[in-house]
């Protein structure tokens, strides 16, 4: 039996650059990893099937399931010829923002990779896994990136800062799909260079002061809800606030537990789902 922890990503930046050829957008982001995580454990079979068990409802639980993808890419590639029980304990919010089934994929990735004692390069799983979605590569480091390309192409960085987020997901799904089909790519001024330089500095004014993402007034205009939390967290208290993702989660940044414990409290009047957790890196 082997254990994975998969945490919730959160972008600091989402920069649209263009439209590609091959229909995906050129991206530019600053993406960082927070303490509300998934918890899956893998279990060689004798066979070859790969079981996915989940408790929530809404995960699928057969091939749809990115983690079950990750598994079969994982024994194509490498040839193994029995299967795996992988257990999906689900904590973050579905379809948010919040990258939750790339985590899972990408911890199974790393938990096939220990399972059976392949001792794979972290570099590798990476690139096999840009094959499933484009922000797989990013959880199978699961720290603190620049991530550009289609998302697939990961350049790490150091933690960005200390801080508490608190995250508010409003009661609706977003495709992902949909929202960069609505989408005016290069319309904004790119802010990641800047985030990046401001997190290598350490300074945490300078991250939040350039912190953007160009997905949300897209998501915003469909969910108006999606303006109103961010407004809402703002005036509780946030530093800043902003959408995560294609969204429609919206997260604020704060440094004192005080402070954050004010905003989430104060969300919670607004909103049914709301988290206190730390920023990761
Ligand atoms: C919004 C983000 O989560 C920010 O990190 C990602 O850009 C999306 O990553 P993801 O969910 O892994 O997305 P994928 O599964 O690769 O793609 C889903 C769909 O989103 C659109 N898509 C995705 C990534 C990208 N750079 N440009 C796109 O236009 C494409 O229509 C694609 O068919
Ligand atoms: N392990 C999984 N956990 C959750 N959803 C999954 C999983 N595998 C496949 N899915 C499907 O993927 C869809 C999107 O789920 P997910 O929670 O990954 O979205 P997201 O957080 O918006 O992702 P992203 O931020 O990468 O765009 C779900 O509606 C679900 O049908």
């Amino acid at each position: 039996m082997h254990y994975e922890t998969a945490p919730a990503k959160i972008n600091l930046t989402l920069d649209t650059l263009f439209k590609r050829e091959d229909n995906y957008h050129e991206v530019s982001m600053v993406m960082t990893t927070v303490d509300l995580n998934d918890q899956l454990s893998f279990e060689k079979r004798s066979d070859d099937q790969i079981i996915i068990e989940t408790e929530n409802q809404y995960v699928p639980n057969d091939r749809k399931n990115l983690a079950y993808q990750a598994a079969a890419l994982m024994m194509k590639t490498y040839d193994i010829r029995t299967g795996v029980n992988i257990v999906i304990d689900k904590n973050i919010p579905i379809a948010a923002g919040l990258a939750g089934g790339s985590s899972d994929a990408a911890a199974t990735f790393r938990g096939m990779n220990k399972l059976y004692g392949l001792e794979r390069p972290l570099d590798e799983l990476a690139d096999l896994s840009a094959e499933l979605g484009s922000d797989i590569p990013f959880c199978v480091y699961g720290r603190t990136a620049l991530c550009t390309g289609r998302g697939e192409e990961v350049k790490l960085l150091p933690k960005p800062t200390n801080a508490w987020v608190i995250l508010a997901k409003p009661s609706i799904g977003v495709s992902t799909k949909t929202i960069y089909s609505h989408l005016e790519p290069g319309k904004h001024e790119p802010a990641s260079e800047k985030v990046v330089e401001a997190a290598l500095a350490g300074d945490y004014d300078g991250v939040i002061r350039h912190m953007k993402n160009d997905l949300e007034e897209v998501t915003a205009r469909h969910y108006p809800e999606v303006k109103k939390l961010i407004q809402n967290m703002e005036a509780s208290g946030a530093d800043k606030a902003m959408m995560s993702g294609s969204g429609p989660t919206v997260f604020g940044l704060v440094q004192k537990e005080r402070q954050a414990i004010h905003v989430y409290n104060s969300m919670r009047g607004c909103c049914n789902e709301v988290y206190r957790v730390r920023l990761l890196g």
